[in-house]
């Protein structure tokens, strides 16, 4: 390992192509210097350039979160509600289908769905036929649309309500027509973060465990950190760690399916619950460590994970066209809704046409392309 810990020179094995430690990884994220942060941003730009090249894409998607009504309370998340609060939704199939109907005439080709963690979510006293009946209903309408769903967190509490074994749940739902797996529910992959923000979520084994079965089972998934709450650069460093070893591990066992993007999910804190909130003592994400973070990710996985997207719902548009130039590769989706950090007081809206994307693209001069769920291209 190399032990020069100057951010110059970790710059220069990273453009000779080596990879970081998580080490070199917090030196870079624990510099100030406008200077030496600008030759991080242009190492980031070039590596991203060499790996992926100009083009930036985007898919067409409609997010449909099926209930808010969730048995956890993770400190972040001003999304969930009790069954009875006010705020509190369940939807009905046939509302489901009706938006997935509007999605494909807009041009979606993926719908991303995720929801709370409802133990009323049943059918004869089953969760996993609950899901299933989501996914046979949707795939018998639209057997086009690839349907993103479901995170480790969801698939680990329908085998627990169901007494299933993960690659149970996961074959199930493969089968029925999950396409892929968002890999949210990360947050911080370090269980003494998981304590203190998400202490009743599964734990960094958990999570490794579930996304990797789903690889080996031919899903692929995304992965994601948030970000800047109460994690240190080490622990965001160990995150990174930990997904790169995850990748390399489904590219040397040659599993059928790996991680397709990475994204960086800063938090929104505007109307998250008051502890956390207090404790972090903003409202909005900071930008500039952002971005910074927004490098190094791509510095340190850019020759495993090849796509990075950044959020417009938490950064803005305009946030997410810079993040463009630090790494990112992709601008997202078009969502149609977004309720999840919108509830937390996002600013960067619900709901972006493909145009506006492409308009953004455009203004950092780089060429734009509708993608499908997994980068294959699309046209319109
Ligand atoms: C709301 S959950 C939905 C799926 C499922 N309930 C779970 O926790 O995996 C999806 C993700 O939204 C993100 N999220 C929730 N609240 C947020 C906030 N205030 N700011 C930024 N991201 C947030 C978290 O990363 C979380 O894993
Ligand atoms: N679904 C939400 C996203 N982004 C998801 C991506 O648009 C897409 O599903 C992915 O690129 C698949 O390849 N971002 C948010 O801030 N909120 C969401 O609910
Ligand atoms: N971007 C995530 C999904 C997601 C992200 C943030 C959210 O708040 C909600 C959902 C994925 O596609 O895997
Ligand atoms: S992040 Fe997911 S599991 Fe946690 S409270 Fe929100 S909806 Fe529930």
């Amino acid at each position: 390992m190399i032990l020069n810990l100057t951010a110059d020179t970790i710059l220069n094995h990273a453009i000779a192509g080596d990879d970081l430690s998580p080490e070199q990884g917090v030196v870079l994220l624990q510099q100030t210097d406008p200077a030496i942060i600008e030759n991080i941003r242009l190492v980031s730009d070039t590596l991203r350039s060499q790996q992926v090249g100009e083009t930036v894409t985007y898919v067409i998607n409609r997010n449909i979160n099926f209930t808010n009504i969730c048995e956890q309370h993770c400190s972040f998340c001003a999304f969930r509600r009790d069954a009875g609060d006010e705020g509190a939704f369940w939807l009905e199939l046939d509302q489901i289908l009706e938006k997935a109907a509007e999605a494909v005439q807009r041009g979606a080709t993926e719908i991303c769905m995720q929801g709370g963690l409802n133990l009323e979510a049943k059918i004869n006293g089953k969760s996993l036929p609950y899901y299933l009946n989501l996914i046979q209903a949707l795939k018998t309408q639209f057997p086009h649309l690839h349907l993103h769903t479901f995170s480790p967190q969801e698939v680990q509490f329908i085998a627990r309500e169901d007494h299933l074994s993960y690659a149970d749940v996961i074959i199930a739902l493969r089968d029925a027509g999950v396409g892929s797996m968002p890999g949210t529910a990360a947050e911080i992959l370090d269980d003494s973060v998981r304590k203190i923000i998400c202490p009743e979520k599964i734990n960094t084994a958990t999570w490794l465990d579930i996304i990797e079965t789903a690889h080996r089972l031919g899903i692929p998934t995304t992965s994601t950190m948030l970000s800047g709450h109460i994690e240190t650069p080490q622990q965001q460093m160990q995150h990174l760690q930990q997904l790169r070893s995850l990748q390399q591990k489904a590219i040397e066992q040659d599993y059928p399916a790996r991680i397709t993007e990475f994204i960086v999910l800063p938090f929104v804190g505007e109307t998250a619950p008051s502890p956390l909130r207090r404790r972090v003592g903003r409202d909005q994400p900071i930008l500039a460590d952002t971005l910074l973070l927004t490098a190094v990710a791509r510095i340190f996985l850019g020759h495993y994970i090849p796509n990075h997207q950044p959020s417009w719902v938490k950064l803005g548009l305009d946030g997410a066209t810079e993040a463009l130039q630090w790494g990112c590769n992709d601008i997202g989706g078009t969502l149609m809704e977004e309720h999840i950090t919108t509830m937390a007081g996002a600013k960067g809206g619900t709901c972006m046409e493909p145009e506006t994307l492409e308009k953004a693209i455009a203004s950092l001069r780089r060429p734009y392309q509708q993608r499908d769920t997994l980068y294959h291209y699309h046209s319109r």
